[in-house]
């Protein structure tokens, strides 16, 4: 596991977008994992202005979303579909075919999973999955607990993640009590795997999710397993580490 820790903004920032942009240099048919959340936004900023300024070109690539709300109509403004199309593939030249969300609204979500999950078995595995990080140590929103599940699923989100995730809602009513998610399996088979993480409130989850045991009760500690770690941090996030 490669940890970088970042005194400023534009660094970390230039950094994941850097690490992006050069994998699609090498395979312009890349397969990439991508993730919602706050933390991914300036990445997502710094990659459309490498793309207008010619830098790269995301044509043949093909993107597998983490995660979905259940019950947000598609165009509802913080629909994880809304969000990575207004704060990515609207502004670059990625087909819209090529890009995938779980859909949250399908009629027969379990099956919506399986077909998602076929979906990642047939052309899995990404060759990069970027992730953020939950206070609880979730991972997309595989919530920690006594198991967790391999395949897409759907989930109840907790507390915590409700309360976190209020931000984007009128109110914590209106965020969704469950959610479909790709599970911990697909997520471990990425061939690399790019976690961002800011903010002093993440220092604890930081610190245990990678140095602390090995727990599904951290579902981000399974990282510890995975081959071929990249953790990018602000000075906040990397407090605990030293
Ligand atoms: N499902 C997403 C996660 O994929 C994301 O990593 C997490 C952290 O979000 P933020 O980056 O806003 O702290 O939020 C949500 O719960």
């Amino acid at each position: 596991m490669n940890i970088y820790t970042f005194k400023d903004d534009e660094s970390f920032v230039e950094t994941a977008a850097s690490i992006i942009s050069s994998l699609v240099h090498v395979n312009p048919h890349a397969k990439l994992g991508l993730a919602t959340g706050s933390t991914p936004v300036g990445l997502y900023a710094k990659l459309i202005e490498m793309h207008r300024k010619g830098l790269v070109s995301f044509a043949g690539v093909t993107t597998y979303n983490l995660d979905e709300y259940v019950g947000l109509p598609e165009n509802h403004p913080e629909s994880y579909r809304t969000f990575m199309n207004e704060k990515f593939f609207n502004h670059i030249d990625i087909p819209l075919e090529q890009t995938h969300v779980p859909n949250g609204n399908a009629e027969d979500l379990e099956e919506e999973c399986r077909q998602y999950d076929q979906m990642l078995d047939t052309y899995g595995p990404v060759d990069i999955q970027l992730l953020g990080l939950g206070h609880n140590g979730h991972i997309g929103f595989n919530e920690p607990g006594d198991s967790l599940s391999g395949a897409t699923h759907l989930v109840e989100l907790q507390e915590k993640t409700r309360t976190a995730n209020a931000r984007f809602f009128p109110s914590i009513d209106d965020v969704p009590t469950h959610a479909i998610t790709i599970g911990v399996a697909s997520i471990m088979k990425a061939r690399q795997i790019l976690l961002l993480v800011r903010g002093e409130d993440k220092a604890e989850i930081v610190h245990r999710a990678l140095k602390g045991p090995i727990t599904t009760q951290c579902p981000a500690s399974l990282l510890q397993c995975h081959p071929n770690v990249v953790v990018l941090l602000d000075q906040g996030a990397g407090r605990l580490l030293v």
